[in-house]
């Protein structure tokens, strides 16, 4: 049998690689739903080869745009409702949340509650949410297979390993678009010079992230979740050349590391395919080509994004929906040119200094303070 797949934000970087994996294995994965925001034409595209029943896109504009263009038969749906027909509503086994932002978090949720394995790309939704995924997913005896490289790779190496051996996980860093640079040299700084990752080839919002560091910061409250961990044994490392993935340290000290070139299909692939493993559309690593691999200690004054992710994430209960809603609303500013670059760092700052932490928040709280730290956030620009 098939494995019936759905896809939220197929047509971004993760949601076509994933596509992409799933091309090259058509008698093993069946495509059932896709959902993208404003992309038409290759969402249009990505409908005539894969064929999904169901389709939803980012609003009713979009939704009049797409509709002629539908094979007869596919069933269409758009904004919040949509994303939760794909994610829960469709007959997948398999849900891949490539959806950027804590918009994922809704539909992540029914998934969840209508037993889908979820294949998770989208950062936010665990930041922004964790408890009640995680324990939702609990509940519902469900997966969440991590798709973010670092996590895939702390995924594999815990593979097998009990919980209460693992000393220390250490999530790598490349140290982004600016890591040769000092502070006073990120002043001025373009929104195409952020958008050049040394290493990856992402979507505008991570590529950003990834600059700042906060990217890191919400990879750290990620593993929290996924791993059950608490933060002092969830360290960062600057590796610039993003081959080994991330590390686990286990009570004897020998610690286990997951390598392979910068390419997403193979962590993509392998939440698919896992507990197997097949070969993916990739290169193999040479390591006798790369020859050395470089390592430098974190800097939370070069990097302050990192530092209060770290502080919402110990703080929990509201701060990390807080710092994740910030940094969208600042991050969204600086792609439009409308903010420095180092002003990212302010807004996030300025946002949870003003920020009353409520703990143990339900979804309507998280709903809540989202919403309040984007409205924060938007007035300190006016
Ligand atoms: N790219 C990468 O290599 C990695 C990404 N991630 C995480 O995965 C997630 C996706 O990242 P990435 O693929 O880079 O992002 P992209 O910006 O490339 O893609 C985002 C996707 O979300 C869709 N989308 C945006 N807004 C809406 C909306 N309102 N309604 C419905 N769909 C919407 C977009 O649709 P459209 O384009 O049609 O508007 C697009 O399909 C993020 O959380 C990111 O942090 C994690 C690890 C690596
Ligand atoms: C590919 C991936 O997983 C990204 O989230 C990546 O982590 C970005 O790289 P850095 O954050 O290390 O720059
Ligand atoms: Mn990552």
């Amino acid at each position: 049998m098939k494995k019936k797949i759905s896809i939220l934000g197929s047509t971004g970087s993760i949601g076509t690689q994933a596509l992409d994996v799933i091309s090259h294995y058509p008698d093993l994965y069946e495509v059932v739903g896709l959902s993208a925001g404003t992309n038409i034409e290759l969402l249009a595209e990505q409908v005539r080869a894969f064929r999904p029943h169901k389709v939803s896109v980012a609003d009713n504009i979009s939704a009049e745009r797409i509709r002629g263009l539908l094979p007869a038969g596919t069933q269409l749906y758009w904004g919040e409702e949509g994303l939760i027909e794909i994610a829960a509503g469709s007959n997948a086994d398999f849900v891949i949340t490539a959806i950027v932002g804590s918009q994922g978090l809704k539909p992540t949720l029914a998934a969840v509650d209508a037993g889908k394995t979820i294949g998770l790309a989208n950062k936010e939704t665990l930041v922004s949410g964790g408890h009640l995924v995680t324990s939702l997913a609990a509940k519902r005896g469900v997966s969440l297979i991590p798709i973010d490289s670092e996590h895939s790779a702390l995924f594999q190496c815990m593979n097998g390993e009990r919980r209460e051996d693992v000393r220390a996980i250490t999530l790598t860093a490349s140290g982004g678009s600016f890591r040769d640079r000092s502070r006073a040299q990120l002043a001025g700084v373009t929104v195409d010079q952020a958008l050049k990752h040394p290493n990856w080839s992402m979507g505008a919002k991570v590529t950003i992230d990834s600059a700042t560091m906060a990217n890191k910061g919400l990879e750290v409250m990620e593993a929290r979740w996924l791993f059950n961990l608490p933060y002092d044994q969830i360290k960062v490392l600057i590796h610039p050349e993003s081959i080994i993935h991330s590390l686990v340290e286990f009570n004897d000290y020998s610690v286990m590391a997951q390598l392979g070139n910068p390419d997403m299909r193979v962590p993509i692939q392998y939440a698919l395919t896992y507990p197997e493993r097949m070969p993916t559309p990739t290169e193999p690593l040479n390591l006798a080509e790369i020859g050395k691999l470089h390592f430098r200690e974190m800097d939370f004054e070069r990097f302050p994004c990192l530092r209060m992710a770290y502080e919402s994430g110990i703080a929990g209960g509201t701060a990390p929906t807080v710092f994740n809603a910030a940094n969208e609303i600042a991050v969204a500013r600086f792609l439009k040119g409308e903010i420095a670059f180092l002003a990212i760092e302010d807004v996030i700052d300025a946002v949870l200094q003003q920020h009353e932490v409520a703990a143990d928040p339900d979804l309507e709280q998280i709903d809540e303070s989202d919403g309040w730290a984007r409205l924060t956030a938007a007035s300190l620009f006016k």
